[in-house]
């Protein structure tokens, strides 16, 4: 059921600075930001080869990481995503086994134009958990 360690994603106050601190200063290949309105983030994807660094920041109003921010103002590790061959079966199987399921309950597409969804932090040992349909 689990695959691989999709990405890590730090959240970060300012998205350039982080950008230009990874692709200047640590001579990573960063993406272009991608501006997703239906998850209240900025983002940009940091290649390290096995896997990769999601850097986030928050859009609009209502950020769902605007509060993490707020307690982390200088940012921090935000979440884990994992790759899962059915992201509907992992999904039920988590929620049978206790676990809340974020959102509608429906997944949603992420960043690469997968289904995504996430998993209450307290449910999965203070880790904010992110599935990926692989
Ligand atoms: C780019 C698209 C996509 C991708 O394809 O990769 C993304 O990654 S989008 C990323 C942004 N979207 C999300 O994070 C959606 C899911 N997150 C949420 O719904 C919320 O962040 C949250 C998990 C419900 C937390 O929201 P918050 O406003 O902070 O609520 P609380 O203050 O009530 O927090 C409850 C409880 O959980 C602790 N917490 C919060 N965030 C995290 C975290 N990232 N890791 C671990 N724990 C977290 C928070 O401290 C509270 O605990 P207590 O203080 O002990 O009560
Ligand atoms: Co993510």
């Amino acid at each position: 059921m689990l695959g691989r360690l999709n990405h890590v994603a730090i959240a970060v106050p300012d998205l350039d600075a982080a950008t230009a601190l990874y692709r200047d200063t640590l001579g990573a290949s960063v993406s272009q930001p991608q501006a997703l309105q239906e998850h209240g983030v900025t983002v940009v994807f940091v290649d390290v080869g096995n896997t990769k660094i999601e850097l986030l920041q928050p859009l609009g109003e209502g950020s769902p990481i605007a509060a993490f921010l707020e307690k982390n103002p200088a940012g921090g590790m935000h979440h884990v995503c994992y790759e899962v061959d059915d992201i509907i079966a992992a999904r039920d199987r988590l929620k049978a086994g206790g676990a809340r399921v974020l959102g509608d309950g429906n997944p949603k597409t992420g960043a690469h134009g997968k289904p995504v969804l996430f998993l209450h932090p307290k449910d999965l040992f203070g880790t904010l958990v992110e599935l990926e349909q692989a």
